[in-house]
């Protein structure tokens, strides 16, 4: 709940949290229930149970790292709400004939950042890009100034140790620092 609560302050309108603990679903339902202006999606969602227990918790939306043919299967009704990874054209030309529009690149440093985003706009125009995995306070501009990117996810904004320690002013300053970065 502090952990909304600080982002919001920070001037973030939208958190991810992954189901890589078994308190992620509890945390997306405390979120929402203290925050309920911050969308909040699960991310590392791997399965159908995942997607039936961030759902049931008020996941606003669900990310995972990639896509499985049970995964795909398993969302159902709730395609909409996924922004599934890819790290290749051949993956993103899958997923948008599964009918997502929405992609995450994951790992985008590993994936090729920046250049393979540029790269990705000339063939796949179509697409909308969310990169995460080792995004930066120090480059998280130069993906949003890229037209195929709509997001950006990171971990630099709360860490584990900013979490444990309750530092939620800190949580709040780092995230106004990223917005004016990105803003300036
Ligand atoms: O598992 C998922 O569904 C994810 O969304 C992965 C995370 O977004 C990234 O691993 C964050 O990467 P860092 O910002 O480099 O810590």
């Amino acid at each position: 709940a502090p952990l909304a609560k600080a982002l919001l302050e920070g001037g973030l309108t939208t958190a991810e949290v992954t189901l890589r603990t078994p308190a992620g679903i509890g945390a997306i339902a405390a979120m929402k229930a203290a925050a309920p202006d911050l969308l909040v999606g699960a991310g590392t969602v791997l399965s159908g149970e995942d997607v039936r227990n961030s759902v049931e918790a008020g996941a606003d939306f669900l990310v995972s790292p990639g896509m499985s043919s049970g995964l795909l299967a398993a969302l159902g009704e709730h395609r909409p709400l996924m922004i599934p990874g890819v790290a290749t054209a051949s993956e993103a030309m899958s997923r948008h004939e599964e009918g997502f529009e929405m992609l995450k690149l994951f790992p985008a440093n590993i994936a090729g950042g920046v250049p393979a985003l540029k790269a990705l706009a000339g063939p796949l125009p179509h697409l909308q890009f969310m990169p995460t995995g080792g995004v930066s306070a120090e480059n998280a501009g130069e993906y949003l100034a890229l037209k195929n990117v709509v997001a950006v996810g990171g971990s630099w904004v709360a860490t584990q140790a900013d979490v444990d320690s309750g530092d939620w002013q800190g949580i709040s300053r780092k995230a106004r620092e990223a917005l004016s970065a990105i803003s300036s």
